[in-house]
């Protein structure tokens, strides 16, 4: 068991590496805590492999440390450091029986016969695998090998951290949700610290208490999936996290009101103050499609769109509208009256995000 501190970070596949972008992982902190289930999201080619393989050893980084309930472990193998990671795809021994496969593992640090056998019986209980014990895997569908190959992960109880490298990639989608709560079980029976990569936020937040948005080799936003969703951090974290993703409008203060394009926004003097001191010529306000307000008739202090498109999905409807120039999302439920060709939007302050240079800041409130 350990808490995994990485203590400035950063790793370049290049020799001579000379700006950001030579980076696969920007220099970072960042803690999981000892008995934590985390996942590691963010789009391929991110960083997320990259990360993983330095926590376990497998890659050392060009500088940084990576520390181990505060002991610096960058000099030690894969092996010494105590911690099984699961990979996208079946790592077994297809000559041997399920029951040696996930027995390994245990055999291999000298674990006696009885402890490995209650051990393997309580993970292939778990993992619903006891069926194909005494089979040799080289006989197993993917998705049953898959299985063996997270039991291997799981089956010891002495491990730092399990690492999870989108092992349900190869997994059928049915059997995927079943595994995903198998998972969180697991987690929570054998309080080990887990970190979960994948690319895909209901996978995230359905195993984890605490997910990691990675993009272009950084975390920039370690939170609860409802942080995530309610204040993401980052733009990127808006986009890539809800369905669809966050509205931003660029903006700028002018003439004393705020601008998106040639479109004045209605907003409160709290939110022109804030553009207007923002001190950057990258200003954005964000607002989720869940929190636009849409009246389907002129209101007051609203903004007026065009309805170029509505998808109905039963208990809500999603528009597509066009405010100004910019094409726009709002989610309205089934009690709501559907706008028309136009529709009249207003943005509560509490739901609005400003965004300077791509990063959250803080609107204050009168
Ligand atoms: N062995 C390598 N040599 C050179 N560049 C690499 C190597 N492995 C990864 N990269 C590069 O490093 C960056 C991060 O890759 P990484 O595999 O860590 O991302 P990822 O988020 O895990 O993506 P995916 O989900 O596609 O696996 C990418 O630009 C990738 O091309």
């Amino acid at each position: 068991m350990a808490e995994i501190t990485l203590k400035g970070l950063a790793h370049s596949y290049l020799a001579a590496p000379s700006s950001p972008e030579d980076y696969a992982i920007r220099e970072m902190n960042h803690v999981w805590h000892q008995g934590g289930a985390y996942a590691l999201l963010g789009p391929s080619g991110c960083g997320k492999s990259t990360l993983l393989n330095i926590i376990s050893g497998l890659l050392e980084p060009s500088s940084g440390d990576v520390l181990f309930d505060g002991e610096r472990v960058n000099a030690l193998p894969p092996e010494a450091r105590n911690i099984a990671q699961v990979f996208q795809f079946p790592v077994v021994y297809d000559t041997m029986t399920v029951y040696d496969n996930l027995a390994f593992p245990l055999r291999n640090i000298g674990t006696p016969a009885d402890k490995v056998r209650e051990r393997v019986l309580e993970v292939a209980d778990v993992l619903e695998l006891t069926p194909q014990l005494g089979r040799k895997a080289k006989n197993l569908t993917a998705d049953e090998k898959q299985k063996v190959s997270m039991g291997r992960g799981l089956v010891r109880d002495d491990v730092s951290a399990i690492l999870f490298d989108e092992p349900l990639t190869v997994i059928d989608p049915q059997l995927k949700w079943k595994l995903r709560r198998k998972l969180k079980e697991i987690h929570q029976r054998f309080n080990i610290t887990m970190v979960y990569v994948t690319h895909d936020q209901l996978e995230a937040s359905t195993f984890a208490d605490k997910i990691a948005v990675m993009y272009q080799g950084q975390v920039v936003q370690f939170g609860t999936p409802r942080e995530l969703f309610e204040t993401p951090n980052h733009t990127f974290v808006g986009y890539f996290i809800g369905s669809p993703g966050m509205n931003f409008l660029e903006v700028a203060a002018r003439d004393g009101r705020v601008m998106a394009g040639e479109l004045p926004l209605a907003v409160p003097e709290a939110v022109h103050a804030a553009v207007a001191g923002a001190g950057s010529a990258s200003v954005k306000l964000g607002i989720r499609p869940e929190f636009v307000e849409v009246h389907a008739a002129p209101v007051e202090d609203a903004m007026e769109a065009v309805v170029e498109d509505v998808q109905d999905l039963g208990t809500y409807a999603i528009l597509s509208l066009r405010l100004g120039d910019t094409p726009f999302k709002a989610r309205i439920e089934e009690d709501e009256t559907l706008p028309r060709d136009r529709a009249w939007l207003r943005f509560p302050l509490a739901r609005l995000g400003l965004y300077v240079d791509e990063f959250r800041v803080e609107i204050p409130h009168e």
